[in-house]
């Protein structure tokens, strides 16, 4: 049975390209759905399924959905059958939520499922969504959620390791640390 190790924190922490340089053959990322429009490199059924409003909502009301979140006014949601898939079969599986998903997925499939927090600290947050570019509104949104929520000892608290990401870190040694955590977890989760 496969175990799901969630990754998560706050906007621009390095999520995606840790997800992209750890998925591979052994190791699929699941994807979610969501109501944001795609940014210019991403794909829908690669990064995302992009859905409209409507068929969200038809995905909520027939149960296909197990947890949903709203975050700057957009719905982000896990397919069930993503999750059950991956937990029936052999491989571990990644994928990224924010704190309402990993705790919804602790409480469904407990010992399936770890969570990694990937942090970085305001600064580099701020210079890595300015270089995103995109709607000001929308990135002060980003960094006001992450000073106010998503970089408390709150928000970190439900995860099986805690991983600093910030600029001036060199990323292959996140890299390392996240493969060690995930090494760690062995044991745990694969009954
Ligand atoms: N250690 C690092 N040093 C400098 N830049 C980094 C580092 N890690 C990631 N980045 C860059 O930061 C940017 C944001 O990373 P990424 O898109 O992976 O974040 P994310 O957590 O998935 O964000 P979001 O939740 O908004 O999608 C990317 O341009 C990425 O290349
Ligand atoms: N609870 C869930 N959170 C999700 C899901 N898919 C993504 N996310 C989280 O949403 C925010 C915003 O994502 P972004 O791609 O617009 O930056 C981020 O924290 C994601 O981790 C989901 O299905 N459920």
């Amino acid at each position: 049975m496969g175990r799901i190790i969630v990754l998560y924190g706050p906007s621009a922490s390095g999520k995606s390209e840790i997800q992209r340089q750890l998925t591979g053959p052994g190791f699929p990322r699941i994807i979610t759905a969501t109501t944001r429009p795609p940014r210019t490199h991403e794909i829908s059924g690669v990064h995302y399924l992009f859905l409209d409003k409507e068929s969200f909502r038809e995905k909520m009301s027939r149960g296909e959905l197990i947890e949903w979140t709203e975050y700057n006014g957009e719905w982000y949601g896990t397919l069930r059958s993503s999750i059950e898939e991956a937990i029936a079969g052999p491989d571990d599986a990644n994928i990224i939520l924010d704190l309402a998903g990993v705790l919804a997925l602790k409480e469904r499939y407990k010992e399936h499922v770890a969570a990694i927090y990937i942090g970085a600290d305001l600064p580099s947050l701020a210079r890595r969504l300015a270089e995103r570019g995109g709607d000001t509104a929308e990135t002060a949104s980003r960094l006001q959620k992450a000073r106010e929520q998503e970089l408390t000892e709150a928000y970190m608290q439900p995860a099986d390791a805690v991983i600093w990401n910030s600029d001036g870190a060199d990323f292959g040694d996140t890299l390392k640390r996240v493969r060690e955590a995930i090494a760690s977890f062995d044991g745990r989760g694969t009954q």
